[in-house]
């Protein structure tokens, strides 16, 4: 390949606009909208041979690091506030005001710590996770291509630097899969279309191009066709741009200050479902517990305090540091050990609830190092004629667009033809290859014709075949002859060529008709080495695999059969344009290889299979997976990736490596396991005790426990059942997609819960009976309550864990030694100085018997429907 100095002289040599002398940078900033492009270059003391290094330092200097929208640090404040704004945190301050309102100091005190606790548990959680993310993207550097010189006299010379050195007044290049670094004004663009999805939330590219001088803009901050904004990425085409604002001073950071943006994932739809549905039982208990207290013991707002102590019984108030704890440990041992990045936390839960995995095929399954095998005419013979101008094609492209990189099939047409591609016909226009139309076109002198030019054409067989003069007969038979050479898994492109008169015009796409077919050239693709085994892997993980893939259907089906992996019927691209999305959603769930996708095409397919209730992940590498990668649950990409997709990917691998998938895969079931079964555990013992207590309330004339004893005995809990973020979750767990399913989980907290309120009011018969049915001594009954409660609640904790410890039988582990930790202070808090602080008295030895058979009996029981449950295929 041509070295990139060259490069910048062939820059140099079109740009229309003369060479500058540096002039001062401006104090406030020009407007890049209205001026034209050589007022602007100049206000920005710029010129097209690009800022001198020593410029470039010091506006660094100046303006600061041009930190991108992803990579921007949250601050603590930021988080902090956050964290109060979580439904739960702001429940429990309501009660706590609540509380106060009713002079019941103690128990607002209490709340008040409790959210203290775990605002700065989940802050500093939180903050050290994203830290560590921060560090790992820092392994990945998204660089620019930026035009400098070493100093005035110097050649302009085109480099990469890091995004985060790019200064106002800096020119850049920009080709397929680049991230736009920061606002930029195009000088020049070819073919050029990029991704705004993240600016507008509109998913189709949008066309952009270079005018010299404006006229009023359209509406809308980032519509002007001459603009593009950082936080966008290149589609396809190419350009030369002035940067005009950098940082914190871009559109993007000043339209997205306010909100984040984030999008709608399985996450959300469980962690959260189940939130709302248990805020909704919060706010119901206290009433309840008012309307009941009143309408049987005549009781008044003094039960307050403890309806209110029920509803905060309820709480999980350790969720979100239990599920950022879990996740951030997966997130760094996948880092440690696979070199995988997950550069958002929430991810790693969807992936382990992913259940279909939606991959590209060349890249994934195939290690994308295409070699040329044949270059035939159309009647199947060999020609190398046919090579030659499809390396015309890939020369032209890639020097005339001022593409950074050839593309894979380009490289290899022109490894192929070795010298004889530089030596071809001269060519004066090129519209670069997009993954939409499939197709790329250079137009070149004509040899030995002068005044002549010749339209070379090459791309995906069905297109170039619509831009040929050919009868219906002769295109099938053609199609027919690509079928047959696409069946053996080779990969494909039709070349076809059309002599027109020179002209000093512009050429465009509709000048590509009336073309003459010059035949094909076929690539061999090796698969990937690992694809076989991880393609098994996953589906013994009940992950469905889906091939989403640009190429021809026979290559994509024969691909597959190489792999064992059977294609069924595959569905073209076009056959899903036919469909509503509903049947489309309908369709996807039984098709594995779908062809000819273009970029809308993927995200259609991944979004009606999510509509179908799936969790997707997707997997690509290529600007036209920047799109179906944006609407999957999960985006994966490996480290190769262009930019755009890297920076957008919540998943990052160390290699194309579908093995590495599955191992992020079985990291996401691990945590997202462990968050599943706390939520499990601490909901239906927190149902079974509020169960519990309102129906004692019901029965006794005093309150079965004391607003304080409730709070501590919650306090305890919530510290026990931090060592679920450190279980390691049996092979079970890790054997299928872990989802929580609002119903199923409903479901079980109540049927556990009510087996746990069941053990309470056992616990209440024999509180009855060894204080001889008086009830007398409210101090015994409260002590005898808390033990119970905390030993049931260990009992739970080690029974339904479900961890690999117990699984294996074996008894240590991190929730083993919390549920110990736990039985322990429960019985000896209220024996030690604290149990009469707390208003707890002392327990005949008898009772101490008795409630050993309780917990006897409601070990068996919960054995027998943990049993049950799982027998009917529900996980713990
Ligand atoms: N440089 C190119 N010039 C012309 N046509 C091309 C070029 N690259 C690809 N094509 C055509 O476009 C088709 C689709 O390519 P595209 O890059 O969209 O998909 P892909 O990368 O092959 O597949 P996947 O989506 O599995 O990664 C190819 O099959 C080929 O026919
Ligand atoms: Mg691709």
């Amino acid at each position: 390949m041509e070295p990139v100095a060259e490069r910048a002289a062939v820059c140099r040599a079109a740009a229309p606009v003369p060479p500058q002398p540096p002039a001062p940078e401006p104090a406030t900033p020009p407007d890049a909208t209205r001026l034209t492009s050589l007022q602007l270059l100049r206000a920005h003391g710029s010129g097209p041979r690009g800022l001198t290094e020593d410029e470039a330092a010091r506006r660094l200097a100046r303006h600061g690091e041009n930190a991108l929208p992803a990579r921007r640090r949250i601050t603590r404040r930021r988080r902090l506030l956050h964290s109060l704004r979580d439904p739960f945190t702001t429940v429990l301050l309501c009660l706590g005001l609540l509380s106060a309102v009713v002079a019941a100091w103690g128990t607002a005190t209490v709340i008040c710590s409790l959210v203290l606790v775990s605002c700065v548990l989940r802050v500093t959680g939180e903050h050290r996770a994203d830290r560590s993310v921060g560090l790992l993207r820092a392994l990945l550097p998204t660089t620019a291509t930026v035009v400098r010189r070493a100093d005035e006299e110097g050649p302009p010379q085109a480099r990469e630097i890091p995004v985060g050195e790019v200064v106002p007044g800096d020119v850049v290049r920009l080709g397929p899969g680049d991230l736009v670094p920061a606002d930029v004004r195009l000088l020049r663009a070819t073919g050029l279309s990029v991704h705004q999805q993240a600016l507008t939330g509109e998913s189709a590219p949008v066309a952009k191009e270079a005018v010299q001088e404006p006229g009023a803009p359209p509406p809308g901050p980032f519509a002007p066709p001459h603009l593009c904004f950082q936080g966008s990425s290149v589609a396809y085409g190419s350009a030369t741009a002035l940067v005009t604002a950098t940082g914190a001073a871009t559109r993007f950071a000043a339209a997205h200050r306010a909100g984040d943006g984030r999008r709608f994932t399985a996450f959300d739809r469980s962690v959260h479902g189940i939130s709302w549905t248990l805020i909704r039982f919060m706010l119901l208990t206290p009433p309840l517990v008012l309307v009941a207290g009143a309408a049987l013991h005549g009781r008044g707002l003094e039960t307050l305090p403890f309806a209110v102590a029920v509803a905060v019984g309820l709480t999980p108030e350790m969720l979100p540091v239990v599920v950022t704890t879990a996740l951030a440990r997966g997130a760094s041992r996948l880092a440690r050990e696979h070199r995988v990045i997950v550069t958002r936390l929430p991810a790693l839960h969807d992936l382990g609830a992913v259940d279909v995995l939606c991959l590209d095929k060349t890249g994934t399954l195939t290690q994308d190092r295409p070699v040329v095998t044949r270059a035939l005419d159309a009647e199947g013979q060999d020609d190398p004629e046919v090579l030659r101008w499809a390396a015309a094609n890939a020369w032209w492209t890639l020097h005339l667009a001022d593409l950074p990189v050839p593309d894979a099939l380009d490289e290899a047409v022109l490894e192929a033809a070795g010298e004889e591609a530089a030596d071809g016909p001269e060519g004066v226009a090129a519209l670069p290859f997009d993954p939409v139309r499939r197709l790329s076109t250079a137009v070149v002198r004509t040899p030995g014709r002068l005044g002549r030019h010749t339209l070379v054409v090459k791309g995906a067989v069905e297109q170039v075949l619509d831009r040929c003069a050919l009868d219906p007969d002769e295109r099938e038979r053609l199609l027919g002859l690509a079928a047959t050479e696409a069946a053996a898994g080779s990969r494909l492109l039709a070349v076809a060529v059309a002599e027109r008169d020179s002209r000093p015009g512009e050429w465009t796409h509709a000048d590509e008709r009336g073309l003459t077919f010059r035949g094909l050239v076929t690539f061999g693709d090796a698969l990937a080495p690992t694809a076989a085994d991880a393609l098994g892997e996953l589906a013994g993980r009940g992950v469905g695999v889906k091939i989403l893939t640009g190429d021809h259907p026979g290559t994509a089906a024969q691909v597959c059969r190489d792999l064992g992996l059977d294609p069924g019927q595959v569905l073209t691209a076009d056959e899903t344009d036919r469909l509503t999305d509903a049947e489309l959603g309908a369709v996807a769930r039984r098709t594995t290889v779908f062809a000819r996708c273009g970029p809308g095409h993927k995200a259609r397919i991944v979004t009606a299979l999510r509509a179908g209730g799936h969790t997707v992940g997707f997997l690509g590498d290529g600007v036209n997976d920047l799109p179906a990668l944006h609407a999957a649950d999960v985006g994966l990409c490996p480290r190769g990736a262009v930019d755009a997709v890297r920076e957008s990917a919540d998943v990052v691998l160390a290699e194309k490596d579908l093995a590495a998938v599955d191992r992020a895969i079985t990291a996401g079931r691990h945590s997202g396991g462990n968050i599943g079964t706390y939520l499990r555990i601490t909901l239906s013992s927190n149902l079974g005790n509020v169960f519990a207590m309102l129906a004692t309330a019901l029965l006794l004339p005093f309150l079965p426990m004391l607003p304080a004893q409730v709070l501590v005995q919650n306090l305890c809990f919530d510290a026990a059942q931090l060592a679920f973020a450190y279980e390691r979750p049996s092979r079970a767990v890790l054997r299928r997609p872990i989802r929580l399913r609002p119903r199923g989980f409903l479901r079980f907290i109540t049927g556990f819960g009510l087996i746990n309120a069941a053990a309470d009011v056992a616990t209440f018969g024999v509180l009855a009976l060894t204080t001889h049915g008086t009830l007398a001594s409210q101090e015994a009954f409260h002590a005898g309550w808390f033990t119970e409660n905390l030993l049931t609640q260990a009992l739970v904790m080690v029974i339904l864990r479900g961890g690999r410890h117990a699984a294996e039988g074996r008894s240590t582990g991190p929730v083993h030694r919390a549920a110990l930790g736990l039985a322990v202070i429960g019985v000896l808090l209220p024996l030690s100085p604290l149990g009469p602080l707390l208003a707890m008295g002392t327990l005949p030895p008898l009772y101490y018997a008795l409630l050993a058979t309780v917990l006897a009996l409601y070990a068996v029981v919960l054995v027998l429907a943990r049993r049950r449950h799982e027998r009917a295929g529900g996980a713990v």
